[in-house]
């Protein structure tokens, strides 16, 4: 029982109650703009620490635009995404990364001059608990031994192993993932399925923009639809089945 006055121990228990109930991320309102364009008309959701959610809908649904905003690479935005009890819209886009926010995105930005492991290298280690080289090679056995071959050279699937891995060397513990199974063959789709596990299992939060309903249910604990700039639905992992038909609808499948 919290005693009145509060001490100074007893009101910091209240408030670490407090933040261990609060959302990690809580996006309230979110509004985004290219120049003249406004793609994101008032976005809410919110993301607890060691979630997997999932932002799903249709092509131009603001599933990607809802990611860019969070980091601060689109022009205009309006809301509020409270993240540890700050606003990212207040948050200069080069600062972003030091709160251990790391985004992957669809293009997966593999330098094609630089090998595997400069690759691994190239960002800096923003937050202590980042994965050593060894590490990313035990989660993606894709990656190992290639420390000297050219990220060209590698196979979509594993440049998104790679871009995933650069990520997780920088201590990020909240992983912004877009579309990472797009154009990517079954087999190493399964293998960043069950790396991704992994990671949850060890407490990282992710939010992932994903197309492949099946790879997303193997992962996810709540999936967020988006239609033309808005949230219009959410359903946890464990409805996914009994709302096939809601989602498809959604989806326009
Ligand atoms: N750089 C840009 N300049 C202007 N409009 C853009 C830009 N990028 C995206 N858009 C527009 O913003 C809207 C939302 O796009 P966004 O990429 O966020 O959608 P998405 O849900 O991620 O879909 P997709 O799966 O096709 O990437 C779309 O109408 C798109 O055409």
């Amino acid at each position: 029982m919290p005693t009145f006055p509060p001490t100074a121990k007893s009101a910091r228990r209240i408030w670490e109650a407090a933040m261990a109930e609060a959302p990690l991320l809580d996006v309230k309102g979110l509004e985004a703009w290219y120049g003249e364009s406004h793609v994101l008309h008032g976005i809410d959701f919110d993301v607890r620490k060691g979630e997997v959610v999932t932002l799903i809908g249709r092509n131009g649904a603001g599933k990607t635009t809802t990611l860019r905003s969070l980091i601060g690479v689109v022009g205009k935005r309006r809301g509020a995404c409270i993240y540890k009890g700050a606003d990212l819209l207040k948050v200069a886009p080069h600062k972003v990364a030091r709160l251990g926010i790391g985004y992957v995105p669809e293009e997966r930005g593999i330098f094609s001059s630089l090998t595997v492991l400069e690759n691994l290298l190239f960002p800096p280690a923003w937050q202590a608990g980042g994965m050593a080289v060894d590490e990313i090679y035990g989660l993606f056995p894709n990656l190992k031994g290639r420390d000297s071959t050219s990220g060209t050279r590698l196979s979509g699937g594993e440049q998104q192993m790679l871009a995933i891995g650069r990520i997780l060397r920088t201590g990020a513990d909240f992983i912004l993932l877009d579309e990472p199974t797009e154009g990517i063959a079954p087999v190493i789709i399964e293998e960043i399925g069950a790396a991704l596990r992994i990671l949850k299992d060890r407490g990282m939060t992710i939010i992932l923009v994903e197309q492949n309903l099946r790879f997303a249910a193997s992962i996810a604990d709540r999936h967020y639809v988006l239609d033309q700039g808005k949230v219009v639905d959410e359903i946890s992992n464990n409805a996914l089945d009994a709302n096939m038909d809601r989602l498809n609808r959604y989806l326009g499948v």
